[in-house]
């Protein structure tokens, strides 16, 4: 009798206490798409959905031996980055992706919190660039992330296209330059994927609502979990886009400001599709 291979993916992320972003986002989505969840904790930060309170930074060395525990027992299908915070971290981070041989790896390169405080160090950007996309088999830029890594403004269609290819160059073999922070012009939002030879928009239906916390953080741990469970990039990053629309429309409405999604939607839409 064959054993089922349980697909498991790890967070190496920032704790958000509030619980819409960060490895609290992550590891929800891993659990309501089927995965086992692991995380490596980089920062602990205070948060809520008004704003970031505190940032606690642990050490490059208490990232890495997280990483180090789950990989040498446990195992890792695909793994997702999100916080890193200095490039200290990166630096390790990426030392143990290379000597693991990781591929699976989606990077979110998160730089600064929906309410504008630092969760990436300026000078971090060069490390983010020179150490960890030329392992990336994903990146998920959103705009203002792009324009940062690409060292480019971006008003187009045009502009994203060409912030793609430079973003490919550093080396990751897909690029996803997210529109949440898209100019509101129409009813809709479009993710841009390049793979290196072909560009694909995924567009989605823009929801009016304050309660994004966290959109970017769910949408890479969804497109993580995909990879996890074997699936195609492409396939994982439909699905992905499914799962972080559906969040977003049945949001929870909690918390003052921009509270955060909901992680049980996608599973509960579907299940009831199948009742
Ligand atoms: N109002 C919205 N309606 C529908 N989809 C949205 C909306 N806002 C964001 N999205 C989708 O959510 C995903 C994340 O995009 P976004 O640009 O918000 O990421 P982000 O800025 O990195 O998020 P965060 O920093 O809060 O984690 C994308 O697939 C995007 O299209
Ligand atoms: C810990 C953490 N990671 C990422 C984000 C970006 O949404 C956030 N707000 N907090």
């Amino acid at each position: 009798m064959s054993v089922a291979v349980i697909p498991r993916a790890l967070t190496i992320a920032g704790s958000d206490s509030g619980g819409g972003a960060g490895i609290q986002a992550d590891l929800k989505t891993f659990q309501e798409l089927g995965v086992y969840g692991m995380s490596a904790l980089t920062a602990v930060t205070a948060q809520n959905t008004l704003g970031v309170q505190g940032v606690y930074p642990l050490s490059a060395e208490a990232a890495a031996a997280q990483i180090e525990s789950v990989g040498c027992d446990l195992g890792v299908h695909a793994l997702k980055t999100g916080m890193l915070f200095n490039a200290d971290i990166i630096s390790a981070v990426a030392d143990k992706i290379s000597s693991f041989g990781w591929k699976n790896v989606v990077v979110d390169p998160v730089m600064i919190a929906k309410g504008g405080a630092d969760l990436l160090q300026a000078e971090a950007v060069t490390a983010l660039k020179r150490d960890l996309l030329p392992l990336a088999l994903i990146v998920t830029p959103n705009l203002p992330e792009a324009e940062v890594l690409a060292g480019m403004s971006i008003y187009s269609m045009e502009d994203r296209r060409e912030a793609a290819k430079r973003i490919h160059d550093m080396g990751s073999d897909f690029v996803v330059i997210k529109g949440g922070h898209e100019e509101k012009e129409g009813d809709q939002i479009t993710d841009l994927i390049y793979d290196g030879r072909v560009f694909t928009k995924l567009l989605g239906r823009r929801v009016e609502t304050v309660h994004t916390h966290g959109t970017g953080c769910t949408f890479s741990a969804a497109i993580t979990a995909g990879l996890a469970k074997g699936m195609s990039e492409m396939a994982a990053i439909t699905e992905g886009r499914a799962f972080i629309q559906a969040a977003i429309e049945d949001s929870l409405g909690l918390g003052q400001g921009h509270g955060p999604t909901n992680h049980w939607a996608y599973g509960r839409r579907r299940q009831a599709v199948t009742q």
